[in-house]
């Protein structure tokens, strides 16, 4: 099910025309479905039931108060990157324990925060941040709950800026030398042993990658009981890749029963950290052919949004489907790139695309709702984009486009 359908000739949201969207909030603007976040967050409960597990949206995908809000009421938890992240979900009536703290660079201010709203656990990322966070904990006279996030170096055969569990990359340790750093973790005075945390990648269409890691970890799962130390979870990260083009976007459901079918007899509660799979395809960005540029070899259709608005064409590459609002019958079918106002040769938000189109139509850029608006900067001085949720037939304003006083708020000049 997507919640973008052509009714009558119109591209809606659910049962709202997009057009009305726009009218009503502004171009560009971002659109997500509640009913969507809905369904996918709820595929992944219900293909764990019967098995303990925690399902922590990972809020770096979408971080609008009113998405988290929508998920904290389906009982989500939430993995964070930040104390931003963190302050937001307990905003939105998220709980404390049901919180991952994942980054490879944790402050300790951020550490003590997290300690004293009592998260789930951090995952830590480096044997430097273990010692920091004992010494923060034993400071606080508290413990802190952690569970390593291992690097498994396999390949998760997706663009090399998002994939995270090979051997080169930042994160994690490298499970080889996990034993030794659990061996550490037990011996500190103020850090309790959680789980074990692996996150290979994201946009994984294939999930064979996601199985071997698992295989990697389970094994190391077994040697640290050996060593007397007994894992109560296992959270197997993000990453599950989504239709963008043609991609068959692998099953929720699918690759849950897969890794279930895996774990044998171990007692573990599974835990997940989704952030697309849930919001890409609940969102479009709304954005309106400002002019038409026709050239002898190209033609750019220059719209209203840009690469500050959503910048995964120009820092990917990464295909994003563009659809007229009200597709018309009649006029000249072009190819155009389409481009923003921004001065950089990079600002593009699709390529030789045909279509039929005038200054003033509306486009939607679909699959919009995943490292959209979180990603989303002032760059060129452009306030960020209006984000609107539909609910129904009802449509609220969930975060104001940003004003030109916005933008200037805290800044001084010299005495
Ligand atoms: C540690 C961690 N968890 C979860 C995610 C969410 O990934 P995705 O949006 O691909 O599900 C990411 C991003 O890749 C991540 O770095
Ligand atoms: N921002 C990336 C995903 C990064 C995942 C974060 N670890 C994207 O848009 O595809």
């Amino acid at each position: 099910m997507t919640p973008f359908q052509y009714i009558n000739g119109e591209l809606h949201a659910e049962s709202v025309a997009l057009s009305s969207i726009a009218q009503q909030f502004g171009s560009p603007c971002y659109v997500y479905s509640r009913a969507y976040l809905e369904q996918r967050f709820t595929e992944y409960t219900a293909a764990l039931a019967g098995q303990d597990h925690l399902v922590c949206y990972a809020v770096k995908a979408n971080s609008n108060i009113a998405v988290l809000n929508v998920l904290a009421r389906l009982g989500a938890g939430f993995d964070i990157v930040s104390v931003g992240e963190l302050e937001r979900v307990l905003a939105a009536g998220g709980k404390a324990e049901r919180i991952v703290f994942s980054g490879v660079g944790k402050t300790a201010a951020e550490m003590r925060r997290a300690l004293e709203v009592g998260i789930h656990c951090f995952n830590v990322e480096s044997e430097a941040e273990l010692e920091r966070l004992n010494q923060v904990a034993t400071d606080m006279g508290v413990s802190a709950p952690i569970s390593i996030r291992v690097n498994p170096d396999v390949d998760a055969k997706t663009h090399p800026y998002i994939s995270t569990g090979l051997k080169d990359n930042k994160f994690g340790i490298d499970i080889a030398r996990a034993p030794e750093v659990y061996r550490r973790a037990a011996s500190l005075s103020n850090i309790t042993i959680k789980g074990v945390d692996c996150h290979i990648g994201s946009q994984l269409i294939d999930t064979s990658p996601f199985l071997d890691a698992l295989d990697r970890v389970l094994s190391l799962v077994d040697t640290l009981a050996t060593m007397d130390i007994t894992i109560s979870h296992l959270d197997l990260g993000g990453g599950l890749g989504v239709r963008y083009r043609d991609e068959v976007a692998p099953l929720t459901g699918e690759y849950i029963a897969a890794i279930r079918a895996r774990l044998g007899e171990r007692k573990v509660t599974l835990m997940f950290e989704p952030g697309r799979s849930i919001t890409a395809n609940a969102g479009v960005l709304l954005t309106t052919v400002e002019y038409l540029k026709l050239n002898e070899h190209k033609n750019f259709a220059i719209i209203d949004a840009a690469m500050n608005d959503m910048i995964r064409p120009s820092l990917y590459e990464a295909w994003m489907e563009l659809l007229a609002v009200k597709p018309r019958n009649e006029g000249v079918l072009r190819t155009y790139d389409f481009v923003g106002p921004v001065c950089e040769t990079g600002d593009f938000l699709a390529k030789d695309r045909e279509l039929r189109i005038a200054e003033g139509d509306l486009l939607a850029l679909a699959s919009s709702g995943a490292y959209g608006f979180t990603m989303s900067s002032n760059y060129n001085s452009r306030g960020r984009a209006a984000e609107v949720m539909v609910d129904g037939d009802q449509c609220h304003l969930i975060r104001a486009r940003e004003t030109v006083t916005d933008l200037m708020r805290g800044e001084a000049v010299l005495p």
